[in-house]
């Protein structure tokens, strides 16, 4: 009865959206994964963003999309988590704090980590280098070197230069998700 129910919610939201697409963002804390999908779901850009613990869920639609959103906190304590929340979705949004260079080795470590996972193969990755208003930042080449993304096998791999405070890129970066949906 359970997914007749199911099939019948499934329908009737296809009428409203031909795709859906679910993401899990992850990256270190203070990134901008929260300032993300804030930006991107309600247009709200804020200097002070509350550090998030464990995890917040959001639907945003855009266009005829459904996105369904996982934004998974940063913090060490927090990093466990990421394999879990990643499983199955249709896209990871890996965010770096592309103008903090002394974090890259880091980032580096805990998105090969992340990858190396079992459970996560062919899961496409897309790692945004983000805050690029703040001068000096890496460029996408920097990132691309800094974070050996040339390595990683088996899966798409895009990697954009953006910035949530001015909204830089934001159009190509939901491109991109969109053509993740289904
Ligand atoms: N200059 C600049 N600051 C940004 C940008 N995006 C986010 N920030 C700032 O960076 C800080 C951290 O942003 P959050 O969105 O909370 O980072 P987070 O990755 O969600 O952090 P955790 O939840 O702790 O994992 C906040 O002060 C934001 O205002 C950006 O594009 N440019
Ligand atoms: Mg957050």
């Amino acid at each position: 009865m359970a997914s007749f129910f199911s099939s019948i919610l499934q329908w009737f939201s296809g009428l409203f959206f031909s795709k859906h697409a679910e993401i899990s963002v992850v990256g270190l804390q203070a990134s901008g994964k929260t300032s993300f999908v804030n930006v991107i779901g309600s247009d709200q850009w804020s200097e002070e963003v509350v550090p998030t613990v464990a995890f917040n869920f959001r639907k945003i639609k855009k266009g005829n999309v459904l996105f369904k959103v996982w934004d998974v906190a940063g913090q060490p304590r927090y990093r466990s988590l990421w394999e879990r929340y990643c499983s199955g979705v249709d896209a990871i949004v890996f965010i770096v704090d592309a103008s903090d260079k002394e974090k890259f080795e880091t980032a580096r470590f805990e998105l090969h980590n992340l990858l190396s996972q079992p459970t996560l193969q062919g899961v496409p990755l897309l790692v945004l280098g983000n805050k690029n208003d703040v001068p000096g930042h890496a460029t996408v080449n920097e990132l691309i070197k800094a974070l050996q993304l040339d390595r990683i096998q088996g899966r798409p791999v895009s990697c954009y230069s953006c910035s949530m405070k001015s909204q830089h890129n934001l159009d190509i970066v939901l491109q991109w998700l969109a053509g993740r949906g289904h």
